[in-house]
């Protein structure tokens, strides 16, 4: 019964009981699982019970006008493909019936290898449609890459949807490398604004001046080095979305003007005396305790309370046990294809050691580990080895002073060993004598 059902659900529709029986047999013999149904009432109640690929319907009906059915049929199973049965005198209500969004007809008295034919040819279709529709489906998924198998991050995931088209502003928390700033994106493209742009703007990498001008725009001249005038991220994400990575370290000083704009929605150019508005949504993310620098005076509270109408809390992870591996064979999927490498998939070692490591930098040093080990792996399965996973850096031990290193690479495993050494950014920063916006920039150059 099953296996007639997965080779094709057919409805037969017709009058003559005669007719249903000779086309079910037919059908029936191919391995189709056939219903039937000699009035409209009747196909009507076993569509509202039943799944059905295909149906053979004949525009004839009793007191049932056919065309009338068929619009019925395409509003409760617009997936189902429709063959008219009709006789040659009434091919031209056919017709019309095609028109109406049946796929086909049939003329009576038609052969059993015609209606075989017939059935078989709209199946293939329906197939097709319904493979399409699943591969639509998972290109979706990976274009957002954010389904996941964690109830932790799938309830994050379901909150986001749910609130992704209302223009709550939303404050998305997480270590770094959690992927904020891809659930951020995924937000924007869910809601009615994906049309519009989706700006993004890295609070620590501009002081306060800079930040206002990078924000509202300037008029030339207004201050050193304005040479022309500029419109601003908050013109350019008008009717779209706002996303301020790393809101923690927003100048202070400039706050209050952050505020305002999100509460009223004004906002001047600097040098610009006229008030301007823009329709926008802010999205925020951070990995500091935004609560705690309430508390010590470093971020203002209204502020707060304004971008975090709604919270989304994504899980490290190490706390996405049910993650890893796919995360793992997906990205091991990309980057081979990218490097054209001959890597194809894990060896069991090195599936354990991915489940065990601890990911101090989460999806980011996953992606990074992946990456790398892609590249070096000179066969089909990775091996533990490839992933150098042994201390707290993963790329393979300390350098030593001397060896035979670019700057680049030597600048790289310091800055990643004095992070993965400092309680926070400030202080690897302060042990580095660069300030955070350089630091900031040097993490994103380097994947760190
Ligand atoms: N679900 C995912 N699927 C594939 N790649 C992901 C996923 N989530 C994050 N990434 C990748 O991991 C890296 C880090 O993601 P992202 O920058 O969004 O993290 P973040 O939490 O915003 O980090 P930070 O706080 O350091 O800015 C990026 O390269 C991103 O493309």
């Amino acid at each position: 019964m099953q296996q007639a059902a997965d080779n094709g659900r057919i409805l037969l529709v017709d009058d003559e009981s005669a007719i249903l029986r000779t086309f079910r047999y037919c059908l029936e013999d191919e391995g189709y699982s056939v219903a039937t149904a000699n009035s409209a009432a009747q196909a009507e109640t076993l569509l509202q019970r039943q799944v059905f690929d295909l149906c053979f319907l004949d525009l004839r009906l009793g007191a049932d006008n056919g065309l009338d059915v068929l619009a019925q049929m395409r509003v409760q199973a617009p997936w189902m493909r429709v063959v008219i049965v009709t006789a040659l005198s009434a091919v031209d209500i056919a017709v019309d019936a095609i028109q109406a969004g049946a796929a086909d007809y049939l003329v009576k008295p038609c052969s059993p290898d015609q209606l075989r034919l017939a059935a078989a040819k709209q199946l293939e279709v329906r197939q097709l449609a319904a493979r399409l529709e699943a591969l639509e489906g998972e290109v979706r998924k990976l274009k957002d890459g954010l389904d996941s198998h964690c109830p932790a991050m799938m309830a994050v995931l379901e909150t986001a949807r749910q609130v992704a088209d209302t223009d709550a502003n939303i404050l998305i928390l997480g270590e770094s490398g959690t992927g904020k700033g891809e659930l951020a994106r995924a937000i924007h493209a869910w809601s009615r604004r994906a049309k519009k742009a989706c700006v993004t703007i890295n609070c620590p990498s501009l002081n306060a001046e800079l930040m206002e001008s990078e924000l509202f725009g300037h008029t030339r001249g207004s201050f050193t080095g304005a040479s022309e005038n500029t419109l601003g991220r908050v013109s350019q994400a008008d009717g779209g979305t706002l996303f301020l990575d790393e809101i923690g370290d927003f100048p202070l000083t400039l706050q209050p003007k952050l505020l305002r704009f999100i509460q009223d929605k004004d906002y001047e150019r600097i040098g610009d005396p006229v008030t301007r508005r823009a329709d926008v949504r802010i999205l925020a993310a951070t990995n500091l305790d935004l609560d705690e620098m309430v508390r010590a005076g470093r971020f203002r509270e209204d502020l707060l309370y304004r971008l975090n109408v709604i919270t989304l809390k994504l899980p490290p992870l190490r706390e996405r046990h049910e993650d890893i591996l796919m995360l793992a064979e997906r990205f091991l999927a990309r980057f081979v294809v990218d490097y054209a490498r001959p890597a194809r998939a894990f060896s069991d070692e090195a599936r354990v050691a991915l489940l065990n490591y601890r990911w101090p930098g989460n999806i980011r040093e996953l992606r990074n580990v992946i990456e790398r080990a892609s590249i070096i792996c000179p066969q089909e399965s990775v091996e533990l080895s490839h992933l150098g996973l042994g201390g707290e850096a993963p790329s393979g031990g300390a350098p030593r002073i001397g060896a035979a290193l670019s700057l680049e690479e030597l600048e790289k495993a310091h800055i990643a060993a004095v992070l993965a050494a400092s309680a926070t950014l400030d202080l690897a920063a302060k042990t580095l004598g660069i300030d955070a916006s350089t630091l900031y920039r040097k993490r994103k150059q380097y994947n760190l």
